[in-house]
């Protein structure tokens, strides 16, 4: 099947091409003698390409298009787009007005690169607006200027304008709204997630506006975004949404339709969205930003994502729990998610997801450290050496232990229990079955953020009891092993050995279908 080669733009002096055989994205072969080489590959990831075009003998970047275009390699010319990566930095990252200059000194460190940023509320900002709002159902409407959350909230983001010396009438507005808003949930007394999400989103949509008015200040060109503007069309799944699909050429015709006309770094807010049917803003999940760089990293095609935090890497283990946590040098993308979906707080669990389908690599890296190397996440990696990458706990885990007599030799018992779980819309966990039992663990954040009340918990056992005697256990945890199946029966004997020794009982084991996780 012939090859063929997808212009994906000319980045300065680079030019960037993907490959395709037939419907398949592959490796790039490219022969540079087809564009007049030498020509230094500058680098491969995935399916692109990208290299020096100013070392090709073709004197412009036209001339090069035209001569792939003329030998019928280019399947469509996407046009030119000038960002080259996205760095997003979580709220440890932008917790302060210092925080913020050494995140804007970290971005200037690479000139050679023209980022989109991504940013999350500053430091606590989001816990805070959600408590402030919790506070406001009942305190009455003339106290609410005085909630704590309120007054601190205020307090930083008026003590980081001024620190850094921009007007603060890019945040006058929203501070004004925030009270407002307060005031009409006291009135209310009543929060519901639309208006929860519509609380929170002031944190982004702050430190986003303070931020890019930083760069304008020290002379570097920036653009602020609200992402529910610029085409992050969600599910209507408050506190929770996800992204749909029309994200994607959306966000990309927005953001390089605007730098074409006008080039300034991007300043996007994470963790936020515009809700499909109602169009109200929607958020993605508590850490959401990760998805919002992602979502970025692949509307646009980007050859790197970047997620900076406030440690080395991905570690071995939470460092809340063992202070000792090593950073994790490779992943690959199944390894990220199993890891973020079992709970390690360092990732979003649905953030690899467009990474993955773009085969885009993604780097997170200490924004407090900037020379330790960090983690690279991609599509595969060398496991020869791999044993047990990393451990993942998960506490507050209730357990279903459903047992059916009538389950030997009887075909349609599990679809009947799943079917209960589904109409009631609750996401199962871990999983593991014998001839004559399920057991199955429930997530008590339903995905990150929505609790899984007693009420629905006990709506699940009676419907569960039609069919079968159910044992309900709460307060039960999860240890996640993400290693290399292939050496599963070592890390198993040596986990074991452990467990037996602190005399603890393992009552459930499962071994993932994307095996690489017990
Ligand atoms: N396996 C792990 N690797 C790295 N960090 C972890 C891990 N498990 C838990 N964490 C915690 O996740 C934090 C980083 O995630 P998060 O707070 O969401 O960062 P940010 O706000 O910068 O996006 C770390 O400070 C660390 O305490
Ligand atoms: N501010 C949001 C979104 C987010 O991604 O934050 P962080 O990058 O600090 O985890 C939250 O706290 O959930």
């Amino acid at each position: 099947m012939a090859s063929a080669l997808q212009l994906q733009g000319v980045q300065g002096n680079y030019l960037c091409v993907s490959v395709r055989r037939g419907l398949h994205h592959c490796k790039p072969q490219i022969g540079f003698a087809a564009f007049g080489a030498p020509v230094c590959a500058r680098r491969v990831w995935g399916n692109r390409v990208a290299f020096n075009v100013t070392t090709c003998k073709a004197s412009t970047t036209s001339d090069v298009i035209e001569k792939s275009v003329t030998e019928n390699r280019v399947v469509s010319i996407e046009g030119e787009t000038s960002f080259t990566c996205v760095m997003k930095f979580g709220g440890s990252s932008v917790a302060s007005a210092e925080r913020m200059k050494e995140v804007a000194t970290l971005i200037l460190s690479f000139p050679e690169e023209r980022p989109i940023v991504v940013l999350s509320a500053m430091g606590k900002t989001t816990n805070k607006l959600l408590l402030a709002g919790e506070k406001a159902v009942s305190c009455g409407v003339t106290n609410v200027s005085s909630i704590e959350e309120l007054c601190f909230i205020k307090d930083l983001h008026l003590r980081t304008v001024d620190q850094l010396g921009v007007d603060g009438s890019v945040i006058a507005k929203h501070l004004e709204e925030l009270e407002q808003l307060l005031k009409g949930i006291a009135m209310m007394k009543e929060l519901t997630k639309r208006t929860q999400d519509y609380l929170v989103s002031f944190g982004e949509c702050m430190s986003t506006r303070i931020f890019a008015a930083y760069l304008n200040k020290i002379g570097v060109k920036a653009r602020q975004y609200d992402a529910f503007e610029i085409g992050f069309i969600t599910t209507d799944d408050f506190t929770n949404a996800d992204i749909l699909e029309a994200t994607y050429p959306a966000v990309a015709k927005r953001l390089h339709g605007d730098w074409l006309s006008d080039p300034a770094i991007a300043i996007v807010t994470g963790f936020l969205g515009k809700a499909q049917k109602s169009c109200a803003v929607t958020t993605l999940g508590r850490g959401g930003s990760d998805l919002t760089a992602t979502a970025i990293g692949k509307a646009l095609g980007l050859p790197e994502i970047q997620v900076w935090k406030d440690v080395d890497g991905v570690l071995t283990c939470d460092p809340n729990i063992y202070p000792k946590a090593e950073p994790v040098p490779y992943l690959t993308f199944d390894e990220a998610a199993e890891l973020a979906y079992f709970g390690a707080q360092v990732l979003h669990p649905q953030s690899m997801r467009p990474a993955r389908e773009s085969d885009i690599p993604v780097r997170v890296k200490n924004s407090y450290n900037p020379k330790a190397p960090g983690t690279l996440i991609t599509k595969a990696r060398d496991m020869s050496k791999a044993v047990l990458t990393s451990i993942v706990l998960k506490r507050n885990v209730t357990m279903l232990d459903i047992v059916s007599t009538r389950m030997l030799g009887q075909y349609g018992f599990l679809a009947k229990v799943f079917s209960i779980f589904e109409e009631l819309g609750i996401s199962v966990d871990v999983v593991a079955t014998s001839e004559v039992s399920v057991s199955l663990t429930l997530d008590p954040s339903k995905l990150w953020s929505r609790e899984l009340i007693q009420q629905e918990l006990d709506h699940v056992v009676e419907e569960l009891e039609k069919i079968a005697v159910v044992n309900l256990l709460q307060n039960r945890s999860i240890i996640s092993l993400i290693g290399n199946v292939q050496r599963s029966s070592l890390i198993l004997e040596k986990a074991f050995r452990v467990l037996r020794t602190l005399g603890i009982t393992v009552q459930m084991i499962s071994q993932g279908a994307s095996k690489v996780s017990s």
